[in-house]
């Protein structure tokens, strides 16, 4: 039987070629379509079949090895004794089957003989029933001693894999952090995995010889007929249609189905009860939609026709995941042959009761059907657990990697933050851009969202930049401050006192912050002061709670549900007191800000404004902003966008002297005011 045809079921699937030019021969890939899903497998892949895979898959095992030996050192050294222990109950379980074969194969010689001379040997049949017991009690100490330890080892390493990733993460730049194919798909949990993983593969090659040496060298099984018993696991091997094992894309652009992905996505369980409720919409029973309180039967209904809609348009297309649809064999044949190989063992004690009756029982039958069902039993898993080696070493691999990511940004040559005496010197920073032009990891828009950008912002200037949407606005400050935003489930003290990490277990200062930057009241009205959680980690859940029988269990879980909710306003006002706390730090040469007050009523806008200008007095500032009015009025610099270019520079006066897009975008707003107080 030779490698796998490529070809699918022809229900399923067609394909196309997609090689081209010689340049491209590299990078050439087989199109193959199964029901609503497209499967690019590079053509070396398809022509090679299965040992392609597996010598691709052999090379990077060999490249990545250095990375896994440092892996298992450093889980090693996280707890030796515990690592030791492990590794010896784990070996344990596969010396066992060993074991047992030899200990139940010593039972029914035993009872054999018993009947053949009519007189069994009681005392030896105790004996090894004792044996057998013994090693089962041995078996089942050592399983829970093994599910006793896993779990304190598995913290160990997921708690010290989630650090390294932590900090390799921190130091990654907006762009390199929302590009998609620098992302690193690294994950703590995956660490641990990969250690069981790769442990359980070991110990079940150990286990696997184990057995092939033991039954090889029984009278009853011998080499011959361990041979004759591993033909079926290995020809299933062989004859296996898998896509994990092959480099591939998957996607799948059947509107049909990514319609009714989209539209299940909004019966995502994990959406907060609080702000969501739940209506079964009748579409099957697995679909529940979630929708905002307040929301009309209309929209539900509306929904629901969707669904059904999509539901028809996908027809009878098969719609399962794509490795299942892949592993359907095109003929009947590979399994046809699996089956008979399978017979072998039996053919084998067949023949061997018909040429040699006298050196034969029905005794050595059940010995060698038991010595084919472990060697079948032992080879998949072997197969199985080896088929996850390439992943567990590739996810080891990506939980180093992750540190040497490089930043899409290049770093200058200048220090920063600036020696101390050199950031006394000036309170402001200065900073130019030349000829800046971004574009967003991914994007397809036409345009990119910043093109040839200059501009320079003397020290201890007050900016504002304004603009229509999507002109470009963010993106300046982003760039600026190479971060993207997250958010932290927090105190509201911690919230605010981050701003100074140093002292965020001061609560005077803390305080004035928050009296600085408008949030004082915030923190009157919760129970729990500053100490109020906001949003936490929710880790409640129930299970299988009946409405009517467990009511109490139910509010248990609804109170520890429920989180603290802040308003949009509020939320600014805790920002900036946090900024009012960063100040306090006096390591303050730039602070930049988008939208401070978008949320803020006028009263709370205009005091936060008076309160920066003061308290920032001589530091450069930049404001994203919409609204035209205290800020810009104020502003030393107002750069004003479009379309991803700086349309105009200066100040309020210059700008509404120049009566371009600046003036058009303040008179939009300012006649509002002026409408509204006419009428
Ligand atoms: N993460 C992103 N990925 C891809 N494109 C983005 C991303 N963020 C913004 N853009 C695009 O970049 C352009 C500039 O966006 P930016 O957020 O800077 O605009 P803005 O002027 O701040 O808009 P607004 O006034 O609506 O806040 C827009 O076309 C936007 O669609």
């Amino acid at each position: 039987m030779g490698a796998p045809s490529e070809k699918s079921p022809k229900l399923l699937a067609s394909e196309k070629d997609a090689s081209s030019s010689p340049e491209e021969e590299a990078d050439a890939y087989t199109t193959l379509h199964l029901g609503v899903w497209s499967v690019l497998l590079p053509n070396e892949v398809v022509a090679g079949g299965v040992f392609s895979a597996t010598k691709q898959k052999w090379n990077s095992i060999v490249l990545a090895s250095p990375v896994v030996w440092r892996f298992f050192q450093e889980v090693y050294q996280l707890n030796p004794y515990l690592f030791m222990v492990l590794f010896v109950l784990k070996l344990w379980g596969e010396v066992e089957s060993v074991v047992m074969l030899y200990v139940s194969g010593r039972l029914l010689r035993i009872i054999e003989v018993g009947l053949t001379e009519g007189r069994p040997d009681v005392y030896a049949i105790a004996q090894a029933l004792v044996a057998r017991l013994i090693c089962v009690t041995f078996t089942a100490v050592a399983k829970w001693a093994r599910d006793y330890i896993s779990p304190i080892l598995e913290d160990r390493v997921e708690l010290q894999f989630e650090d390294h990733l932590l900090q390799a993460k921190l130091r990654l730049d907006m762009p390199t952090a929302a590009d998609s194919s620098s992302r690193s798909q690294a994950y703590a949990h995956h660490a641990w995995g990969s250690f069981n993983g790769l442990c359980e593969a070991f110990m079940r090659l150990f286990g696997l010889i184990s057995q092939l040496l033991f039954i090889s060298q029984q009278k009853s099984g011998g080499v011959l007929f361990t041979l004759v018993a591993i033909v079926r696991p290995i020809m299933t091997l062989v004859g296996e249609r898998t896509l994990w094992l092959k480099p591939h894309v998957a996607y799948s652009d059947n509107a049909a189905y990514l319609r009714l992905q989209s539209l299940q996505s909004m019966s995502a369980t994990r959406f907060r009860g609080r702000r969501y409720r739940r209506g079964h919409c009748g579409v099957d029973h697995r679909w529940y939609v979630f929708l905002r309180v307040g929301r009309s039967r209309s929209l539900i209904n509306g929904l629901n026709a969707e669904y059904h809609r999509a539901r028809e348009a996908l027809g009878s297309v098969a719609s399962q995941s794509v490795w299942s649809l892949y592993g359907i064999e095109p003929t009947p044949m590979n399994q046809i042959l699996a089956e008979w190989a399978g017979a072998l063992p039996t053919l084998y004690w067949a023949l061997n009761a018909m040429l040699a009756p006298a050196k034969f029982s029905m005794t050595s039958i059940a010995i060698l059907q038991q010595y084919s069902s472990s060697l079948n039993y032992s080879l998949q898993m072997l197969f199985w657990d080896f088929s996850q080696v390439g992943k567990c070493f590739t996810d080891i691999k990506m939980l180093y990697e992750t540190a040497n990511i490089k930043n899409q940004i290049v770093d200058g040559d200048v220090e920063y933050p600036r020696p101390e005496a050199e950031f006394e010197a000036s309170k402001g920073m200065e900073i130019e851009l030349r000829n800046v032009s971004f574009a967003y990891p991914g994007d397809k828009s036409k345009e990119a969202a910043l093109r040839d950008i200059s501009f320079r912002i003397p020290a201890g200037s007050l900016v504002v930049i304004v603009g229509a949407n999507g002109s470009g606005k963010s993106t300046i400050i982003k760039l600026l401050t190479r971060m993207t935003t997250s958010s932290t489930p927090l105190t509201l003290a911690e919230n605010i006192g981050l701003g100074y990490a140093d002292r965020v277990g001061d609560l005077e200062m803390i305080m004035e912050a928050a009296r600085d930057g408008g949030a004082a009241e915030l923190l009157d009205k919760f129970k729990d002061g500053a100490q109020t959680m906001l949003d936490p980690v929710t880790t409640a859940f129930g299970y299988q709670l009946d409405d009517e029988k467990h009511k109490t269990l139910k509010g248990v879980l609804t109170k520890l549900e429920k989180t603290t909710e802040v308003s949009g306003g509020e939320k600014q006002r805790l920002v900036a007191s946090r900024t009012f706390m960063r100040f306090r730090t006096k390591r303050i040469k730039l602070l930049s800000v988008d939208e401070p007050s978008s949320a803020l009523d006028p009263r709370g806008e205009f005091e936060l404004f008076e309160r920066l200008r003061q308290t920032g007095e001589g530091k450069t500032m930049i404001f994203v902003t919409h609204r035209f009015g205290h800020l810009t009025k104020y502003a030393d610099v107002i750069i004003c966008m479009k379309e991803g270019k700086v349309s105009e520079l200066g100040t309020h006066k210059d700008l509404m002297a120049r009566d371009g897009e600046y003036a058009s975008l303040y008179n939009v707003q300012a006649q509002a005011f002026t409408e509204s107080e006419v009428s």
